[in-house]
């Protein structure tokens, strides 16, 4: 039966076959895998927030907290600043000659040369906050620390690229000044592009730090200088984008390579950065910033500062009655889900810190979302949801589609049976053109990621597979829509995952297929994050409509089955 013809024709009824829970689910013992490779970080299972001491009160946006929240929040030992941010509404654009945002005309220029029409709201409230406090923390230690939570998609990234670069600019000598972490590599190669184009027609210079270079080729690119010590270090780069873990491997391993003059140092995506290990990375960045400079000895071995000593930080320590108060490092976090975890928070040691909270649609629960996302639902058998995607791609018309699922093996199996089914259907049957499938994972080599995300990109993929590797930070226009094949396990991951479409005001759809199973944690999640109700509609396909779907299907199915047999 034809697709096009099933929708209003007869199901013949249900041949005996592989249940696709068996071939998608399936051990990896007969996987037929290209040539392993190292792999990329996949998305962790994010760690629930919310629990005890975690669980942040639920304060209305638009009422503002009441005193019963306030006295909640100080019950469990949240901060003040914490507990009562400046909300800012995500319509509150600002036009780039804005004299509060105090933007160059390279800046504007540039703006200009990305399409960039007006500011968006994040961006028009941190930079201002970011300008004035780097013109006025030279004369008073006023610098405060900021905590950034917007919606995916809502331009967070220029909210520090833009004020980082505006203020780096007039530098006379190169030296790191600001240091940009980030959980992934493909993360970070996309904010170093950011920085790349907005520093063109300056001085600056841009470093990458992700292990995908060697470790003594990213040496050389970073430190000109390695022969001998030096108290003031030695960079290449004022700006550096990296990886927490290799990070860290400079600090241990690259002679030279100081933290010592940086100004402003970005966790992105703080709240994976905060919720893991990475090597510790956060107590060896700590102490690489407070450490003082290592004085180089004179000729008579006396210890003496040399002068590139005389940095802002080493004053105080190194020149008695001249020194002037350390200047200190400012610290900027920002998420779409900022960790509202106080214990996490405290071990930043942050200063006087400010909370900027952007609202979405959702607001007054913890999560906020693009107002341009349409979110959808579809209750469904669990042996059925292969069919129920189909079914989306079908009734959908689903095109420049990512499809999320709970682990690399299920994403690899899954596109496997999309694509044999999209194989077995008649040239033709398919209302609209071919529908192309592609698996994306962090197993497959890099060049054919790479292959297959510039075909995406293209508009030559209709639906790529993958696991969470790109459920966070990924900004890639041509996303129109995001399937949650595997419900999320948390509010967060489907934050981030939904978040991939919908962005820098563009529409987009959101599909979760929820497998009767998962249908009451699905509900009591969303319920448990005010985002029920009217955020999310039910999809009911009527009566049949799979039954002309369903021939195809299973002879995919099958087909895909004997491979695994
Ligand atoms: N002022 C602007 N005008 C038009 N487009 C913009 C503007 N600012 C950013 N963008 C575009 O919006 C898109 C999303 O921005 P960005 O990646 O910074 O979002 P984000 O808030 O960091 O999202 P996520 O939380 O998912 O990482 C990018 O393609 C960016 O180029």
């Amino acid at each position: 039966m034809e697709p096009s013809q099933g929708r209003d024709g007869a199901d013949t009824g249900r041949r005996k076959r592989s249940k696709p829970d068996d071939i998608i689910a399936k051990k990896d013992r007969h996987s037929k895998r290209p040539e392993q490779v190292a792999p990329v970080a996949e998305e962790p299972a994010e760690e629930e927030e919310g629990h005890g001491l975690e669980r942040f009160p639920d304060f209305s946006q638009e009422a503002g907290p009441t005193q019963e929240t306030m006295l909640e929040a100080a019950r469990m030992g949240i901060p003040h600043w914490l507990a009562h941010p400046t909300t800012i509404d995500c319509e509150a654009h600002a036009a780039i000659d804005d004299a509060r945002l105090a933007l160059s005309a390279h800046v504007r220029a540039r703006c200009e040369a990305a399409g960039i029409e007006s500011l968006f709201a994040v961006q028009a409230a941190v930079i201002p906050v970011l300008r004035a406090a780097h013109t006025a923390a030279r004369l008073r230690q006023h610098m405060r620390d900021l905590c950034v939570s917007a919606p995916t998609g809502s331009g967070k990234t220029l909210a520090f690229v833009v004020p980082i670069v505006e203020q780096l600019r007039a530098r006379v000598v190169v030296r790191l000044r600001a240091l940009v972490v980030l959980p992934t590599k493909d993360l970070a190669r996309q904010v170093r592009d950011s920085f790349a184009f907005f520093c063109t027609g300056t001085d600056l210079r841009v470093g990458l730090a992700t292990g995908d270079a060697s470790l003594p080729r990213e040496q050389h690119a970073l430190v000109p200088d390695m022969g001998s010590p030096l108290a003031g270090g030695s960079s290449a780069v004022d700006i550096l984008v990296c990886t927490p873990g290799r990070l860290v491997d400079h600090l241990a391993s690259t002679p030279n390579f100081t933290l010592q003059h940086l100004e402003f140092w970005v966790m992105d995506e703080a709240d994976r950065l905060l919720g893991e290990a990475y090597q510790e990375w956060l107590p060896k960045v700590q102490a690489s910033i407070e450490a003082a400079p290592v004085p180089s000895l004179d000729e008579h071995g006396g210890a003496i500062p040399r002068p590139d000593a005389c940095t802002r930080r080493s004053r105080s320590a190194g020149l008695g009655a001249l020194a002037r108060p350390a200047a200190r490092v400012q610290k900027l976090l920002f998420s779409a889900t900022l960790t509202q975890n106080p214990a996490k928070l405290a071990r930043l040691r942050l200063a006087r810190p400010l909370y900027i909270s952007v609202t979405g649609k959702g607001a007054g629960g913890t999560y906020a979302f693009p107002p341009t996302l349409d979110e959808f639902y579809a209750t469904c058998p669990q042996d059925e949801k292969p069919l129920w995607l189909i079914y989306l791609l079908w009734e959908r018309r689903i095109r420049g589609g990512v499809c999320f699922t709970k682990s690399l093996e299920a994403a690899h199996r899954l596109a496997q049976v999309v694509q044999t089914w999209a194989a077995v259907v008649p040239d033709g049957s398919w209302p609209g053109e071919k529908i192309v499938v592609a698996e994306y994972s962090s197993d497959l080599p890099p060049a054919q990621r790479a292959q297959t995300m510039r075909l995406f990109k293209q508009g030559k993929i209709s639906l790529l597979v993958c696991s969470d590797l790109i459920a966070r930070g990924m900004d890639i226009d041509q996303i129109a829509a995001v399937v949650n094949y595997d419900v999320p396990t948390h509010m967060s991951q489907y934050t981030h995952r939904v978040g991939r479409t919908a962005r820098a005001g563009r529409h987009g759809a959101a599909y979760t297929l929820v497998a009767a199973p998962q249908a009451f944690h699905f509900k009591k999640m969303m319920k448990d994050n005010g985002h029920w109700g009217g955020c999310l509609r039910a999809i009911v396909p009527p009566k049949d409509a799979l039954a002309g779907l369903r021939q195809q299907y299973e002879a995919a199915l099958e087909k895909v089955g004997k491979v695994y047999e």
